[in-house]
């Protein structure tokens, strides 16, 4: 999989319950159109939106299962429950959040890790910082994306790409590093790929029309 995608595009295909396109149907025709625009592979959310991806494209998944838990901030892909989904769908990959945030239940990274690499997956670690992206890959982690940058307490903020996470991670760490968050434009994938990402992954400039319907309202605006 991390060969397939190297130097190519992945298409985050998803749409939560409150998002106009929340459909299995709907994320596999955006995994179809992504396909025939030429990505290399698919970021998805869930079993069933996985599932109907799957019957429309032979592509690579990533998988990830957005959970919340009562006593805990950390909703990507957040305990066993979440993983075993993803498990019987058989994706690729597994991609979870590596945040040094407490899990829900007393769950623990490395044992998830080990827990997706028993069953002979790989796995992508989310993580919004340097250290959170170095201990990631200290834990046996097979690549590192950037997508939580900006979306923890203590992360730098900014309305695009983190490049200079994605610069150090690729400085430091022996493992992919995916630029993924805020990729809004052909310009910030290729920038990425310049300085060192193993691949893109892009979500809502392609695949949340709301989100690019406001973009342009708020345009024209300015
Ligand atoms: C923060 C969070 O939950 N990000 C999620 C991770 O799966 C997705 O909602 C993002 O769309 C994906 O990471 C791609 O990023 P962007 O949509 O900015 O291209």
């Amino acid at each position: 999989m991390l060969q397939a995608i190297k130097g190519n595009l992945v298409v985050s295909c998803q749409a939560l319950e409150n998002e106009p396109l929340h459909s299995p149907f709907i994320m596999a025709h955006m995994a179809k159109a992504a396909r025939e625009g030429g990505a290399a592979g698919i970021r998805a959310n869930g079993y069933d939106d996985i599932v109907a991806i799957r019957a429309e494209v032979n592509l690579p998944i990533i998988g990830i299962v957005k959970r919340d838990y009562p006593d805990s901030d950390v909703y990507i892909t957040p305990t066993r429950k979440e993983v075993d989904e993803l498990l019987l769908a058989k994706v690729e990959m597994i991609a979870l959040d590596a945040t040094n945030r407490k899990r829900p239940n007393h769950e623990d990274l490395a044992g998830l890790i080990q827990y997706i690499h028993h069953h002979g997956t790989l796995v992508m670690a989310d993580i919004s910082t340097v250290e959170e992206g170095i201990d990631a890959w200290k834990l046996g982690v097979d690549c590192l994306s950037t997508t939580l940058s900006g979306y923890t307490p203590y992360s730098s903020k900014q309305t695009g790409p983190d490049f200079e996470l994605l610069q150090k991670l690729v400085k430091q760490a022996s493992i992919p590093v995916i630029a993924e968050g805020h990729l809004n434009t052909p310009a910030d994938a290729k920038k990425a790929l310049e300085l060192g990402a193993h691949s893109v992954v892009v979500g809502s400039a392609i695949t949340r029309p709301q989100l690019i319907t406001k973009a342009f309202v708020d345009g024209m605006r300015t």
